[in-house]
C-alpha cells in the first residue's frame, strides 16, 4: 500500500488551474522531495493534503484512506511541519509538546511517554525545560518535528522546513529527517526550492504550472544531476 497516492488532482482559484491532473504515489518509508518554481502549485498541493482546502477534482489517499471519504483516518497518518512556525516562544519545549498532546486528546500518561520518546529521538532532551525563544532555528524545527510525530503518523510532510536556516542548520535538519526516514520508517515529503538538499536516490516530484513535470529518482533525470534536470524541466 502506498503512503500517499494522488490521482488526477485538480484545483482552481480562478480561470487558470493551480493544479491540473496531478497524480503520483509515495512508497512507505521513502524520502520524497517536492520542487517547483514560484507559482507552480506546491502550496496549493499542501493545502489540499492538510485539508485546508477541499478537493475539487481527483482523489488523495493516505495509507489507503481517502482524504475525502475518511478524513479522520487519513489525517491520523499525517504529521505536518508548516512553513510558518506555530510554536509558543514563551513556553518551554516540553510545555509546547504537552499543549499539543492535550489539544489532540492524548491521555496524560501516554502523552508523557510519547513526549519523552520524541525528545530523545529529536535529541532535544537536554533542552526540554528551555523556552523555545532560547533555541536556534534548527532546534525549533526539531521541536516542530517532535510535535508533528506525537500522534505517531507514518507520513511526515515538511513544507520548506529549512527556509530561513543557516547552511549548517539546514544540513543538520536535512540529515536528521533522512535518519528518521531510514531508521524509523517514516515516509517523508520534503518541499524545498534548494537543490543542494537533494540526493541522487531521492524520489523527486517537480511541479511546473500546476502539472507534474518530473516524477522519479533524481539520478534518472538525465545528465548533469538534479540542478541541470531542474533547469531543463522548468526552463
Ligand atoms: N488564494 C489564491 N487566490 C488566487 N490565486 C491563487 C491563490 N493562491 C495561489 N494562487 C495561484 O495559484 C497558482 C499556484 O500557486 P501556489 O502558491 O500553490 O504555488 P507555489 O508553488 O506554492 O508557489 P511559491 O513557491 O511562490 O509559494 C499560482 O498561479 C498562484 O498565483
Amino acid at each position: 500500500m502506498n503512503a500517499l497516492e494522488l490521482t488526477d488532482v485538480g484545483f482552481t482559484y480562478g480561470p487558470r488551474p493551480a493544479l491540473d491532473g496531478v497524480g503520483f504515489a509515495l512508497a512507505p518509508g521513502s524520502f520524497n522531495a517536492l520542487l517547483g518554481p514560484n507559482g507552480a502549485g506546491k502550496s496549493t498541493l499542501i493545502a489540499l493534503l492538510t485539508r485546508l482546502y477541499d478537493l475539487q477534482r481527483g482523489e488523495i489517499a493516505v495509507f489507503g484512506h481517502s482524504l475525502r471519504r475518511e478524513p479522520r483516518k487519513a489525517l491520523a497518518q499525517l504529521g505536518v511541519v508548516f512553513q510558518q512556525s506555530t510554536l509558543d516562544l514563551d513556553l518551554s519545549v516540553e510545555q509546547n509538546l504537552r499543549y499539543h498532546a492535550a489539544l489532540h486528546g492524548l491521555p496524560g500518561k501516554l502523552a508523557t511517554l510519547r513526549i519523552e520518546r520524541e525528545l530523545e529521538r529529536q535529541q532535544l532532551t537536554p533542552r526540554r525545560r528551555d523556552k523555545v525563544r532560547l533555541l536556534n532555528g534548527g532546534h525549533r524545527r526539531r521541536v516542530e518535528i517532535a510535535r508533528a510525530l506525537l500522534h505517531e503518523p507514518r507520513l511526515l510532510l515538511l513544507d520548506e522546513a529549512s527556509a530561513g536556516l543557516d547552511p549548517a542548520s539546514r544540513n543538520g535538519l536535512n540529515r536528521h529527517v533522512r535518519q528518521l526516514c531510514r531508521e524509523q520508517g517514516v515516509t517523508v515529503l520534503w518541499t524545498t526550492h534548494l537543490l543542494d538538499e537533494l540526493q541522487p536516490t531521492d524520489h523527486l516530484l517537480v511541479l511546473q504550472n500546476g502539472r507534474l513535470a518530473a516524477d522519479g529518482a533524481a539520478a534518472s533525470l538525465g545528465e548533469g544531476g538534479v540542478a541541470a534536470a531542474f533547469e531543463r524541466l522548468t526552463a
